[in-house]
């Protein structure tokens, strides 16, 4: 062993003396000769192998037997099992940019391989509406997540679990909860937020986009729980979770066969395992507190009470303590990143088409008066309901939707899509479709309130809404936070237009389509002016509102507290989830379509 060792040491595999001395030798010899010094090349030798897997791959899915008349869908190019593992884009955007503007070539349905595990990749509504509504049944799971392993079988996350009696069980509680709590406005919870985000913006404009998240995050805890503070959880466990279920989250997300290692040697799995650990405990204890202020008669109406209570429909989904602290939580916390998406793309689209927020002011003015705009106004605000429509359409929260797996083979217009493949429904370039969206790029809420617009629907008093909105996804497993998601947007939109005018800094330039990098977008945060319109809405503001409920400390005392550090000026960055625009050194370029 010892003398294999020197031997390799001592004498390298092809010395250039070696190479020169072997070309004076016959020709055949030489060319072999220098073909092998090429391969000492390590970026030579890693072509090689690459060109001899490239045609591996074809010469092997060319041998796979189809039923007849079937087609393969057309592929793009890579190698056996590996695929094309370099063509991962890093961001969720820039994913659904880059597979948008290979539909040119490859169609409306196309596969790409990596690692293993096919995907496809549906860039038109009538793919997306064939296959996840009208063939629901069969395109209704979940895929595996390799950073956050064991969520799909795990049942409690709704949105990764996958297809089971016990996930149905499950949605029908969350249908539950929101069919009980809609018609009570959500108890009222989301317009108390509004007034708190108010004075909070009052207060510290420059400190927006945190103001835009803890409201978030305020209210839906007040909803499931009763009670704005246990948002702090809510804010705790997002980022952990949203990088894990994204592919530039932890690197194992790219190089799945890592998930094959033990846990005591994966740090992906130990950070896992302190990942759901610290749900559960955010879960358990969230649901605990409101178990105690109904027995001790001061707790207020949440989604926990109907649980407890076991009111009407909630008893028939039969889920115990740890399936409803889940089914609970986990509608919770998906409605922050979500959310607050559109509420930084609000700012962003005001930055960019600054005339808008005059007409949306006299719309609101002229139906509200001296007082915020309220669920009932709505038929009335047709612009501010086209506001939301739109700012959901031009900077979606969840650009390419949540991947729908296939459970058993189909076939669809000729074309297999086999069992396991992960289908994703590319939302961005579906509302781009110039077709149905003309000027697509625009920011257009009169595309909701002309009729010189194919998207136009009458009556006004109700439409523009959400109701079937693509962003929310499609069939079976479709959002149940549409009803929410409308009110909250609606209201502070709404609540905002009154209050401020919103422009840029001077002197700073916006972004134009800068998010984070993960699966849920949000808009950069950047310098924004935010005034209030006069001295009697900033009474109103003060006297309404005597508390503004900061969700961020100065310093950390509880577990669950969250900092902001007072005495610098960065801005809060949520985990990473809402990193700070910098304007890039050049500028940067998209594609025509983004
Ligand atoms: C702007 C706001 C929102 C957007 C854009 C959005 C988008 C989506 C999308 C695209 C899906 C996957 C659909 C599919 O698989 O086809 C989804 C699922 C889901 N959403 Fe939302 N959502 C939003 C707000 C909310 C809110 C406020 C809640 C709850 C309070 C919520 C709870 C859920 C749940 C529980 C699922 C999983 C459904 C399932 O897997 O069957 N979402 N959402």
């Amino acid at each position: 062993m010892a003398q294999s060792v020197e031997v390799t040491q001592g004498e390298p595999f092809l010395p250039a003396a070696n190479a020169s001395l072997s070309s004076s030798t016959s020709p055949s010899h030489s060319h072999s000769a220098t073909a092998f010094a090429l391969l000492q090349n390590p970026k030579i030798a890693l072509g090689f192998v690459l060109v001899i897997l490239f045609v591996l791959e074809r010469l092997i899915r060319g041998r796979e037997k189809l039923p007849a008349g079937v087609k393969r869908l057309p592929r793009l190019p890579g190698l056996p099992w590996a695929g094309r593992f370099w063509d991962v884009p890093e961001t969720g955007i820039e994913s659904a940019f880059h597979f948008g503007a290979l539909h040119k070539k490859y169609g409306p349905i196309y596969e790409w391989k990596v690692m293993g595990t096919t995907h496809a990749w549906i860039e038109t509504d009538k793919v997306a509406r064939d296959l996840f509504v009208r063939r629901q049944r069969n395109y209704c799971d979940r895929n595996e997540l390799p950073a956050a392993i064991g969520v799909k079988q795990d049942m409690e996350i709704l949105p990764l679990s996958g297809y089971s009696e016990d996930f149905k069980r499950h949605k029908n509680f969350i249908h539950t909860i929101m069919r009980h709590s809609h018609p009570k406005n959500f108890y009222g919870w989301p317009v108390q937020e509004n007034k708190k985000t108010l004075r909070r913006l009052l207060e510290t404009p420059d400190r927006w986009s945190e103001h835009m998240i803890t409201h978030c995050a305020r209210t839906i805890a007040s909803i499931a729980w009763g009670d704005p503070e246990h948002g702090k959880k809510l804010l705790t466990v997002v980022p952990e979770l949203l990088k894990a279920v994204s592919p530039a989250g932890p690197i194992i997300n790219k190089l799945t066969f890592l998930q094959h290692l033990p846990t005591a040697i994966s740090p992906f799995k130990q950070a896992e395992a302190r990942r759901k650990q610290e749900m559960t405990e955010a879960f358990y204890e969230a649901l605990n507190d409101v178990k105690d202020r109904v027995n001790k008669g001061t707790a207020e109406e949440c989604w926990s009470m109907l649980w407890l209570n076991q009111e009407k429909g909630i008893e028939a989904t039969k889920c115990d303590f740890h399936e409803a602290a889940y089914a609970i939580g986990s509608s919770s916390f998906v409605a922050i990143a979500t959310i607050g998406g559109p509420l930084h793309g609000f700012f962003l689209a005001i930055a960019h088409y600054p005339e808008w927020l005059g007409q949306l002011q006299e719309e609101v003015d002229r139906v509200c008066g001296d007082r915020l705009p309220a669920i009932e106004d709505l038929p009335l605000l047709p612009k501010l309901r086209a506001t939301v429509k739109e700012v959901l359409r031009w900077r979606q929260s969840t650009p390419l939707g949540v991947p729908h797996e296939a459970l058993e083979d189909d076939v669809y217009d000729g074309y297999l899509i086999k069992k396991g493949t992960m289908l994703h429904a590319n939302h961005f370039l579906i509302t781009r479709d110039p077709t149905l969206y003309p000027r697509p790029n625009t920011f257009l809420p009169e595309r909701w309130l002309s009729p010189t617009y194919p998207t136009y629907k009458e009556p006004l008093t109700e439409h523009p809404n959400l109701r079937g909105d693509i962003s929310f996804g499609y069939g079976n497993r479709s959002c149940p936070g549409i009803d929410l998601t409308h009110f909250e947007l609606c209201t502070l939109f709404g609540a905002l237009t009154w209050s401020f005018n919103i422009r840029p800094t001077p002197g700073t330039t916006p972004p134009y389509y800068e998010v984070n990098p993960y699966v849920i977008t949000m808009t950069k945060p950047f310098p924004v002016e935010i005034t209030i319109r006069s001295e009697s809405k900033r009474r109103f503001i003060l006297d309404g509102c005597d508390d503004p409920g900061y969700t961020l400390k100065a310093e950390k005392e509880g577990k669950w507290d969250l900092v902001h550090d007072v005495r610098g000026d960065a801005l809060w960055d949520w985990g990473g989830l809402a990193p700070s625009y910098e304007v890039p050194a050049v500028p940067k370029t998209y594609p025509e379509f983004a």
